[in-house]
């Protein structure tokens, strides 16, 4: 079981503020993590130091040079940056090496695929500028996985999709995790449940759930507000029992 990131009693702060406390960590290749926990929990903290933009006050991060793609939260982007939605696809590769400074034919072979999976490839030419939020959900998504990284981070990414793409999403993520790890943060907890293979609810301290099934009662012990829970009448949002 080869383990691609590892964090140790870590602590993290914005000024005084501590928002992770003594956080450990071990994500392993294959490994499909589910991240819950309220707002302001510290989820986004928490991914901000595993892709070391932001530095902990104390702990180790052992990242043992393993690739990361990440989708970031949409709604946290400046879209108003003048870039058309090919070259955004096409800006995940930017560690890749190029062929006399351009991308490669195989590379906008690979652009061009990608963007036909997600249902995008007819507005490759248009800025970004001039999508929707769900439409940027699935560019960012296919900039995240376009130079096949072995640990796929993805902060939010059914915001703004709607069902039928929530669905399929979680059938790609599905097929990529045959051959990468995915850490899902999502506050939809019963879609999550659903597709995740173990969870870890954060609220400044971590709580690891070494399975995709979790009650209330472990909700509540791990400290992640029960109100997160969407109840019975919404389809595919029912919590599974614990058995
Ligand atoms: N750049 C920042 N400077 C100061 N405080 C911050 C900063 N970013 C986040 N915080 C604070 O840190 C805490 C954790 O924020 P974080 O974004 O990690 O939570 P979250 O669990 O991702 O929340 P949400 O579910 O609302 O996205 C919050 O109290 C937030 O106000």
């Amino acid at each position: 079981m080869d383990t691609l990131l590892e964090l140790k009693s870590i602590n993290a702060a914005y000024d005084d503020k501590l928002v992770l406390k003594d956080v450990d960590l071990k994500i392993n290749r294959n490994d499909f993590v589910g991240i819950i926990g309220p707002n302001g929990g510290g989820k986004t903290t928490l991914l901000k130091v595993i892709l070391g933009i932001l530095k902990p006050i104390s702990g180790e991060i052992n990242i043992n040079g393993t690739s990361i793609g990440y989708l970031p939260q949409i709604n946290k982007i400046d879209s108003k940056f003048p870039i058309s939605v090919r070259d955004v696809v096409l800006s995940g590769l930017m560690g890749v090496k190029k062929l006399f400074g351009r991308y490669s034919p195989e590379n906008r072979k690979s652009a061009n695929k990608l963007m036909e999976q997600m249902g995008i490839l007819h507005l490759k030419n248009k800025n970004i500028g001039e999508l929707s939020g769900g439409q940027l959900q699935r560019v960012f998504l296919c900039r995240a996985i376009i130079s096949d990284p072995q640990l796929l981070i993805l902060d939010e990414p059914d915001t703004y999709v709607d069902s039928n793409f929530e669905g399929e999403l979680y059938e790609i993520l599905d097929q990529l995790n045959d051959h990468m790890a995915i850490v899902v943060v999502s506050h939809d907890v019963g879609t999550i449940c659903s597709h995740v293979k173990t969870i870890a609810c954060v609220n400044q301290t971590l709580c690891y759930h070494d399975s995709n099934i979790i009650s209330q009662e472990q909700l509540a012990a791990y400290n992640c507000p029960i109100d997160l829970i969407t109840h019975g009448e919404v389809p595919h949002r029912v919590l599974k029992h614990h058995h």
